[in-house]
């Protein structure tokens, strides 16, 4: 998506892509970062930010899943917390109701060499402090977000707790996605043998903002399923459970660790 401020707008856009999305209806859908509202400013997101479970936004994302039958995860919206917001991922069941919630964890708080140059984006945003895993019936689903990515511990976390796909909604910077994105999220994929699910902001934003966009679905050998290279819209892949287990054990890197191993000099 290339969302813009207004969240009637950005639903909308959710919901016409839903619709086009072509034979064979998926299990999964998950939309980026910021999907509900972009560049509106942080006051203003604190403005509309949503009590969890009530809302306009998380009303219409729990219609859309029982309209579509999907596991829907609304890649974050701002949650009312205090005198910052969380920003939240949501998973809505295909029964409409709220199963999930993930509060980003590890913040963007970085300076860029872009137009924007400095992100603070804990000034605004209270982290989570838990990890989420999601049980979606055809596979348990870890909850990450954006630049979360530069954390393997935390993947490693969702895989031990049973994850077999991640889901990492994100807008990441252009000038960092170009550099690291891909690295980064065939990366955690390969380490945690996981399906890696990661929807991406695109293009230029209404405050100036550029991110890099290049939605994409990685399968746990490392391999891109499918990639959005420019523009809006949705890219699509199969989820192969034999595969992931396959994987796991021809390469059981979960059972081989030694990071416990104690060093001497
Ligand atoms: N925007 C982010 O939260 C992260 C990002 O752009 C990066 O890690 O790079």
């Amino acid at each position: 998506m290339s969302s813009r401020q207004s969240p009637k707008q950005n639903l909308q856009r959710v919901e016409q892509q839903l619709k086009a999305i072509p034979e064979g209806r998926p299990q999964l859908v998950v939309l980026p970062e910021a999907f509900s509202c972009f560049g509106a400013g942080d006051r203003a997101q604190l403005a509309m930010a949503e009590p969890y479970g009530d809302g306009p936004v998380q009303q219409r994302l729990s219609e859309l899943a029982r309209q579509y039958n999907v596991y829907l995860i609304g890649g974050t919206l701002p949650i009312y917390a205090g005198e910052r917001f969380a920003a939240a991922s949501i998973c809505f069941g295909p029964d409409g109701t709220q199963l999930a919630r993930y509060d980003k964890i590890h913040l963007f708080d970085v300076d860029v060499a872009d137009n924007t140059k400095e992100y603070r984006e804990s000034k605004w945003t209270r982290p989570g402090e838990q990890v989420v895993t999601v049980d979606c019936g055809f596979a348990v689903v870890g909850m990450a977000v954006c630049y979360d990515v530069r954390f393997p511990e935390m993947f490693k976390a969702l895989r031990q707790a049973g994850a077999d796909i991640i889901v990492l909604p994100t807008a990441f910077t252009q000038v960092t996605g170009e550099a690291h994105w891909h690295t980064l999220v065939k990366a955690r994929a390969i380490e945690q043998q996981v399906y890696m699910v990661a929807p991406a902001q695109f293009g230029e934003h209404e405050n100036g903002r550029k991110t890099y966009g290049h939605s994409l679905i990685v399968d746990p050998w490392g391999q891109i399923q499918a990639e959005k290279a420019t523009g809006e819209g949705a890219i699509s892949a199969e989820f192969d459970l034999a595969k992931v287990q396959q994987i796991r054990q021809q390469m059981p890197v979960a059972k081989q660790t030694r990071f416990k191993v104690s060093l001497t000099q």
